[in-house]
């Protein structure tokens, strides 16, 4: 059996102000560091180890990451950053309140935006300031890699390729993977291995800074449903949370 754990980023800034962020690169709040150092309690406290380290590269990623490591004693893994484990692109609306949209566009259409799995976001302009086209951590994509907006779908095809070059071979040599990433890169990877459909996918929602386990079969797929470590129902409390940040 192999063990998997993906851990949402904790809290960022822009969580905090209720903002779209996508791949603007904000940094953790102090309930965010602290979430992230708790999550490396949890794992540290169940006698979890890696070897090795896989996130984005956005900081409230990373420093999830370096956070919960510090935690577990393990600051020395490598670490491998990739841009396809970045948070889903949000378009236009990054930036923006989520219910401040919410009341000028409806709780439905802002439902759609968030969580469907084929409807992308408004686009931004390649003028936008905001796109992240010259940004030197993107330089090696391909002009058409560095996203203007994307849906689930178009988040799932850039991790599904890294999943299966990178993380599923490294699984099946025996690593123990931690994987600190985003709340829709993370539904992207919920939503292969477990299977479920484009209609239910809009139900999902990832809490931030708990992990979040899989236990896989020799093919990768889940022996029992993934879970979370800690209090399921803090867990499930989060999870809500999440989903209502969308309403007006
Ligand atoms: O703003 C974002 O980039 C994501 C994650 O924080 O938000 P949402 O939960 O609305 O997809």
């Amino acid at each position: 059996m192999y063990k998997l754990v993906l851990i949402r980023h904790g809290q960022s800034t822009w969580n905090l102000e209720n903002r779209f962020t996508g791949w603007t690169d904000v940094p953790l709040t102090q309930q965010g560091i602290d979430e992230a150092r708790q999550a490396g309690r949890l794992l540290k406290a169940g006698g979890w180890d890696f070897d090795v380290c896989h996130t984005s590269v956005l900081k409230r990623a990373t420093h999830t990451l370096w956070h919960c490591l510090d935690e577990l004693d393990r600051t020395w893994l490598p670490v491998v950053h990739t841009w396809r484990l970045n948070e889903r692109h949000y378009g236009a609306l990054q930036g923006l309140n989520k219910a401040e949209t919410a009341k000028k566009f409806g709780d439905e259409q802002v439902l759609v935006w968030r969580r469907s799995y084929d409807t992308p976001p408004p686009a931004l302009e390649p003028t936008d300031p905001r796109y992240e086209g010259s940004d030197v951590r993107y330089a090696k994509l391909s002009a058409g890699q560095v996203p203007l907006t994307e849906c689930l779908k178009d988040t799932v095809e850039r991790v599904l390729p890294y999943w299966n070059e990178a993380m599923a071979p490294a699984i099946r040599a025996g690593k123990r993977l931690v994987v600190a990433a985003h709340g829709n890169s993370i539904r992207a990877l919920v939503k292969y291995l477990d299977g479920i459909s484009d209609a239910d996918i809009v139900g999902l929602n990832i809490p931030n800074g708990i992990p979040l386990v899989y236990e896989l079969d020799a093919d990768l797929k889940p022996l029992r449903p993934h879970y979370y470590l800690g209090d399921p129902e803090a867990a499930a409390r989060a999870a809500a949370a999440v989903a209502s940040q969308g309403k007006a």
